[in-house]
């Protein structure tokens, strides 16, 4: 390989490592030298000993900057002694630890790249190893981390509620800055520890209290490690067992804040966990996860405060726990299947929601969080509660998806006064819970790492673009004619459709049966890949559509009150050519055992089951099978409405974080031209005649004249081959 290549790939290895060219090449020079310009030793164990180097000389770095520091410090206190040796002794310790967490964060990412998780453990961490007496008290730690998922290791880098950490979930705050420049951590508002996996809360009071306390109490006592960002600040103190407490301290905004409950608190946070580092993020890093616990504090305090003057008891309160529905005769309501169901989910309206107030607010942590130890799912998803203020802005603002896509979406009803059905919106698929799903999501494919720029290049054309054989998509942002082609001809004409049966059907072995009955069969489905993080191409790479979200201006709206009403529905509010990427189909991935559980106590919007690839390979075990369920936690897609074959949108599986043939993303595309204000509808495969899986029918008024669920003339059934 010629010289410039060689160059090039190690500087693209680097960079998927979050380094960039400037810290690259200077090391690089160096390792040459040492290693004879031996390409294959540097470009071993994916340039490993490159990426060592480098985050050697980084330390070496900050040693030399720490030691210059600690140098002017020196001279400074030596100088600060002939004024007030008493004064000077406070300030000393106050800029050590400023000093400490001045170091650049890297040893955290270079550590979680090799999957060496082992070696920031307590024992390991250079951190905590160095502490001293004097350091066991007030010594700045690295905070255990998520290493990246390996082969060996699918969990690795499963964030989201950390619980094999050596850390005790302490949270105290203080609202005033001047606390925490003074040394004194201000009273605990509240402290959050790990009892036997489950977090609870109590509020008010001290460990001191109830137990006695540890170094890190202490620690809390004296000065912290501090890291000042924008008006809030963070604070870190550990003991030597690795015990860690943060501080939250703010320069308030405003003097009379409301101080979250740690409970709100942890649901905002998980909020900004699910929807910004999602579930395979590789920079994820604690110390932003903490930063973002100060801010979510801060929003939340703030906004407590603007809404202070309304009375609790006007607001509406309305959950959708599932304990809760099983229980609660709102659970009807908020079920959107059969004709029955839908009169009722599109009866929801802030008046009616409060049929059975539901205290979501006080709701213990320990009975809403699942994150205790057996459970091992990647993304744990806290039961689906809707809180006042949640449904408030549902019933209000413009934007149903709460900001959480890059494009807002509006809701209108035009003929009466219900709201649309609350739901939590998300805009990515969220593991629910069960512990095998992670073996799928764990896994990242490495596909075009040596690629850069756009991948629609015809010198680049890399193998997730060309999965196809040609181009997925066209230069902008279209799918390519003949495969949407191909894609729309399977769906519609049985006769093209080629299909896979299970030796043991997930879902047959999901029902329980005493006999297992013979699967049914699956479709095999063409499927789109497209390039990820882990390939060298940009971010603007065009092989990456439905990985960049909704840029479509669409609209909620309620179909109709009279005989053709389908509830809510969505269109488009701009043209849309053929081929386009409209939304992808969010919700909770659940296992097929997990669905059965839930179809059996609760009715479902309309779930999907993730088969593309059933029958072909191993996807075996009933937990090892994946489906999508948008009711309880869903995005714009829960409102699109099912027509029968001639749906103007067309599901397509798309990889995206890899090929595994589990889990994949479902993409909707335009099947045609679509006009502005035109409703959207999709193909639901449902089985009209089939009364047991997966979706319960419901009785359709799609107004198609190859509708499935009318009896059809021989004239329908034969336009129904053309079309
Ligand atoms: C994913 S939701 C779609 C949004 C729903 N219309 C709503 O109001 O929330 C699926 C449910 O909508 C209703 N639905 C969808 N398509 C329909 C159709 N063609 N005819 C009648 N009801 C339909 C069914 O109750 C179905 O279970």
């Amino acid at each position: 390989m010629a010289p410039n290549a060689h160059i090039k790939k190690a500087i693209t290895a680097m960079k998927a490592l979050g380094i960039d060219e400037a810290q690259t090449k200077p090391v690089l020079k160096n390792l040459l030298i040492l290693y004879d310009k031996k390409w294959e030793l540097i470009a071993e164990d994916n340039y490993r000993a490159l990426a060592d180097a480098i985050f050697e000389s980084q330390e070496t770095q900050a040693t030399e900057e720490k030691k210059g520091k600690e140098k002017k410090a020196d001279e400074a206190e030596a100088s600060a002694a002939e004024v007030d040796r008493g004064k000077r002794k406070a300030h000393e310790s106050v800029e050590d630890d400023e000093d400490a967490l001045d170091e650049p964060e890297r040893p955290l990412k270079r550590l979680r790249r090799r999957g060496e998780a082992g070696s920031v453990s307590a024992s390991n961490s250079p951190s905590l190893k160095e502490t001293t007496t004097r350091d066991q008290e007030m010594a700045p730690v690295l905070l255990p981390f998520h290493p990246l998922p390996t082969e060996d290791d699918p969990d690795a880098g499963a964030l989201v509620m950390p619980k094999d950490e050596p850390v005790t979930d302490i949270f105290s705050t203080s609202t005033n800055q001047d606390s925490l420049e003074n040394g004194n951590s201000s009273a605990p508002m509240s402290e959050t520890e790990k009892t036997n996996g489950h977090l609870e809360e109590r509020h008010g009071s001290t460990a001191a209290t109830d137990v006695p306390p540890t170094t890190i109490e202490r620690a809390s006592e004296h000065t912290m490690a501090t890291t000042p960002e924008g008006s809030s600040t963070l604070a870190l103190a550990s003991s030597a067992t690795g015990e860690v407490k943060i501080n939250l301290s703010f320069a308030p905004a405003t003097s009379s804040l409301h101080a979250p409950s740690m409970d709100e608190l942890r649901r905002a946070m998980e909020d900004v966990c699910l929807r910004q580092y999602k579930i395979l993020d590789p920079n994820f890093s604690v110390s932003r996860f903490l930063n973002d616990i100060a801010s979510s504090y801060l929003e939340l305090a703030t906004k407590a405060d603007k809404t202070a003057n309304q009375s609790p008891d006007n607001l509406p309160s309305f959950t959708t726990n599932v304990d809760a529905l099983k229980k609660s005769a709102a659970a009807m309501a908020f079920t959107a299947e059969g004709s029955n169901d839908l009169a009722n989910s599109a009866n929801q309206s802030p008046e009616n929601s409060q049929t059975k107030p539901v205290d979501v607010l006080n709701k213990s942590a320990a009975t809403t969080v699942r994150n205790d130890d057996e459970s091992t799912g990647l993304v744990v998803v806290p039961e689906c509660q809707i809180s006042a203020d949640e449904f408030r802005m549902i019933s209000i603002v413009s934007d149903i998806t709460l900001a959480k896509e890059a494009v807002e979406i509006p809701w209108v009803n035009e003929f009466n006064s219900k709201v649309p059905p609350p739901f939590r919106y998300i805009a990515q698929s969220l593991v629910y819970q069960d512990a095998e799903v992670k073996f799928s999501l764990g896994k990242v494919d490495q596909c075009c790492s040596s690629c850069c720029g756009d991948c629609l290049a015809p010198s680049m054309a890399c193998s997730c673009a060309t999965a196809l054989g040609g181009f997925t998509y066209t230069k902008d942002g279209l799918l390519q004619k003949d495969f949407l082609e191909e894609c729309i001809s399977e769906a519609r004409d049985t006769q093209k459709q080629l299909v896979q049966y299970c030796k043991e059907c997930p879902l047959e072995v999901a029902r329980n049966e005493e006999t297992l009955e013979p699967c049914k069969g699956h479709r095999k489905r063409k499927v789109i890949r497209e390039c990820w993080s882990n390939c060298g191409c940009s971010e603007k790479c065009g092989n990456r559509v439905v990985q960049h979200g909704i840029h479509t201006k669409l609209q909620v709206f309620f179909t109709s009150d009279g005989p053709s009403g389908r509830g809510w529905g969505l269109r488009t509010l701009e043209k849309l050519p053929k081929g386009a990427f409209v939304c992808e189909l969010a919700g909770e991935i659940l296992t097929i055992s997990e669905l059965v559980q839930r179809r059996n106590s609760e009715k479902l919007t309309s779930p999907v089951i993730l088969d593309a690839h059933w029958g072909s390979e191993q996807v075996s075990g009933v937990n090892r099978a994946l489906c999508l369920d948008g009711t309880h936690y869903g995005n714009i897609s829960r409102f699109i409405n099912h027509r029968c074959v001639d749906a103007n949108l067309i599901e397509i599986p798309v990889h995206v974080e890899n090929m595994d043939s589990h889990y994949y993303h479902l993409g909707l595309f335009t099947t045609r031209d679509i006009e502005a204000m035109e409703e959207l509808t999709w193909d639901y495969g449902v089985e009209f005649n089939d009364q047991v899986y997966p979706t319960r029918p419901f009785h359709c008024r799609c107004g198609s004249e190859y509708c499935l669920n009318v009896k059809r003339s021989s004239k329908s059934k034969k336009s129904k081959k053309r079309a």
